[in-house]
């Protein structure tokens, strides 16, 4: 068994934001990252991916649990990480070389020392002749392999990247990825782990040696698959997409639950995923011409979306009853289908139907409207009750979609101006 470098022990962060009702973001995260591993770690937007990464490097304390790194526990920063962001976070005002050397600032070294080595890893990241340039004059994937080259300076044991590829346009990421892994295959750099962050599940197979699964709302781990193909791997190889298709199963897998725990379910307000009636619409559409059931990852790959784009679709489709998921399969229910075939108006109809019974909120709103002699409401009511839910922003944005939809399935009328809603007569 290889070495433990890094330890995460029961992990909970919780942020208490006056507008933040269940302020809960990472709860009992335990996990060992070993010497040799590439570790990346999937999970819904927002599901505190990042947040989990930073308390990894120490920018974030936990507000319980430990981080050990080399068998200590750390209080501060972690002196044993890099780290690089995906928003790359240069100083425009310095060159390559001094934004390289940066990473070395707080490092007892002689200047000259600080200087060769930057030097041999601007070499390294392919950066060779770019030394006096500044952020403004580089692409994208420059600028990010100068965000790699200041975190690779230090030598750490452990590199963690948030998202470092998702910036940058496919060819350029694809490219980057590539001398990422040659580095890292090669024992180019003395990096012993690498903790990835990354929004797509081919990324996450193509280069990892494990995959971590975080749920949302809050993030515990899910799942922890081991990646046991060689380098380089073949995307067509079966049993690459077999483990793409098994990831996309996870991470849209809903818990199995009880009839007594679904019917408490209903009754909870929930969050609704961010997703208009009209994209809803076209997906149902898009999976009925493919022949009502179709592979999860060939979809998303024919959508070109990114998980962060395409969970929600996918979610909002299995919570209004439209489709389901088996073994990395998406099928159209039976409603799902007499919704593809309607006409407009008795997609409508279709719709209503399952937005009252699936969301407890919309139940709600129109119980509300219903309910006053003038079958009106402003907005900021609503938003109200749902704050208490939420937070203030969460709610607003929970609205604007139950509005959407609302309108959509002419379940009432809103008024952009007053802000109000309202049933017509
Ligand atoms: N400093 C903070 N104060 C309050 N809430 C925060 C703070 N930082 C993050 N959050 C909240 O924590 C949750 C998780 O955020 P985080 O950025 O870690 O998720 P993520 O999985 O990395 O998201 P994404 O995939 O969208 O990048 C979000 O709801 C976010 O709003």
């Amino acid at each position: 068994m290889k070495k433990t470098l890094m330890a995460l022990e029961q992990i909970g962060k919780r942020y208490n934001q006056p507008d933040q009702a269940n302020g809960s973001i990472l709860e009992d995260i335990n996990l060992q990252i070993r010497e040799g591993e590439l570790v990346s770690v999937l999970g819904p937007s927002g599901s505190g991916k990042s947040t989990l990464l930073r308390i990894m490097a120490g920018l974030v304390a936990p507000s319980q649990g430990s981080v050990l790194y080399d068998g200590k526990r750390i209080a501060g920063t972690n002196p044993g990480v890099g780290m690089v962001f995906q928003s790359f976070a240069l100083f425009p005002w310095l060159t390559v070389l001094e934004n390289v050397k940066l990473g070395l600032e707080n490092r007892p070294m002689r200047e000259e020392e600080k200087l060769r080595k930057a030097l041999s890893v601007i070499d390294m990241i392919g950066l060779d002749g770019f030394e006096g340039a500044y952020p403004k004059e580089l692409s994208g994937g420059m600028r990010q392999r100068v965000g790699i080259g200041r975190a690779l300076v230090m030598e750490p044991d452990v590199l963690l990247m948030d998202e470092p590829f998702s910036a940058l346009d496919v060819l350029t990421a694809e490219n980057l990825k590539r001398d990422l892994l040659e580095l890292w295959t090669e024992r180019k750099i003395p990096t012993k782990s690498i903790i990835l962050v990354t929004h797509s599940i081919e990324e996450a197979v193509y280069l990892s040696d494990r995959a971590i699964v975080l749920s949302r709302d809050p993030a515990r781990v899910i799942s922890d698959i081991p990646i046991r193909l060689p380098h380089w791997r073949d995307k067509q190889d079966p049993l690459f997409t077999s483990l793409v298709d098994r990831l996309y199963a996870i991470l849209t897998k809903r818990e199995a639950k009880t009839p007594e725990a679904a019917e408490e379910q209903k009754k909870k307000i929930e969050k609704v995923p961010a997703v208009p009636a009209g994209a809803l619409t076209g997906f149902i559409e898009l999976i009925d011409d493919l022949g009502h059931q179709v592979d999860l990852y060939k979809l998303a790959d024919q959508l070109s979306l990114d998980l962060e784009d395409f969970l929600p679709i996918v979610e909002t489709a299995q919570t209004l009853g439209f489709a389901a998921i088996q073994h990395g399969d998406i099928a159209l229910t039976d409603i799902g289908r007499r919704f593809a075939d309607a006409s407009v108006l008795d997609r409508k109809e279709i719709f209503r139907a399952q937005v009252q019974q699936h969301v407890p909120m919309m139940e709600r709103i129109i119980w509300i409207l219903h309910s006053k002699s003038n079958n009106k409401m402003e907005r900021a009511f609503f938003e109200e009750i749902f704050e208490k839910h939420f937070g203030a922003e969460e709610a607003s944005r929970q609205l604007d979609i139950l509005i959407d939809w609302g309108r959509y399935a002419e379940l009432f009328t809103y008024n952009e101006q007053t802000r109000v809603l309202f049933l017509e007569s």
